[in-house]
């Protein structure tokens, strides 16, 4: 698995600047920020899916072919608006039939499903279906957009560790945003931590929160585990 490079990642809007970032992606990374820090906008940029009236310059990126929807793919964050609820479930995915069976069976989905309706699963399936989509052109790159947020407890842990099996057989490797500290340090090895378009703290994600630097990342942290006495 290549590192991918992604260097000087800039956003304008006018006279203001929105993200100025540069990131590396080992085998899976978390960028993780509040709500407004510019995640976003970034897996936008990467996507070329951002809105025409922003600018975006990408100043160097490497370690594999960018191609949207065929090397780099993306589990969009609401399973239930992501799909068409009057479309088949096998009409959706988009490659043989042969393919999206050996999907749904690594994703432990029965091969009944692909012939229901969206609105006919429940919240889990329905995303485990969106990554059997996101997947089904052997992406290297899987951007993960707070899959996890609309799940429930149980289902957000054997979401991402599905995630992490599905790596280990696929070898890809994932960006995923998030405001989560829980899920990131569960799903990712590396953490980059963003704050107004930013990055402001950066490293092995244990680490970081064994002993972060910023003030910043210390609030990501505590209003995460802090109830829960993780740090204790
Ligand atoms: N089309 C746009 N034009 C101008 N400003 C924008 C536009 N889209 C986003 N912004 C601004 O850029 C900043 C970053 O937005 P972004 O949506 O990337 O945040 P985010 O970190 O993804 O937040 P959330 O977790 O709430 O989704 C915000 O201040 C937002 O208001």
């Amino acid at each position: 698995m290549n590192t991918i490079h992604i260097d000087r990642l800039k956003i304008t809007h006018k006279e203001e600047v929105l993200v100025d970032i540069s990131f590396d992606i080992r085998r899976s990374l978390a960028l993780v920020g509040q709500s407004g820090s510019g995640k976003s906008l970034t897996l936008k940029a990467l996507l070329g899916l951002l809105d025409p009236s922003l600018g975006v310059h990408i100043e160097k990126r490497c370690g594999f072919e960018w191609k949207r929807g065929v090397t780099l793919s993306l589990v969009p964050q609401n399973p239930f608006t992501a799909l068409s609820p009057l479309t088949r479930i096998k009409d959706q995915m988009f490659i043989p039939k042969e393919e999206s069976l050996e999907l749904f069976s690594l994703l432990g989905l029965d091969e009944e499903l692909l012939e229901r309706f969206p609105p006919e699963l429940s919240g889990g399936q329905l995303q485990r279906v969106v990554v059997a989509i996101a997947l089904g052109s052997r992406p290297k790159l899987l951007l993960l957009d707070e899959p996890t947020t609309a799940l429930d407890p149980a289902s957000k842990e054997s979401m991402i560790e599905l995630l992490k099996t599905l790596q280990g057989k696929m070898n890809f490797s994932m960006l995923f945003v998030t405001h989560d500290m829980s899920s990131a340090s569960a799903l990712c090895e590396d953490i980059c931590v963003i704050y107004k378009g930013r990055m402001i703290e950066r490293g092995i994600i244990e680490e970081v929160i064994r002993a972060p630097k910023e003030p910043y990342t210390q609030a990501l942290i505590d209003a995460e585990f802090k109830t829960r006495g993780f740090r204790n």
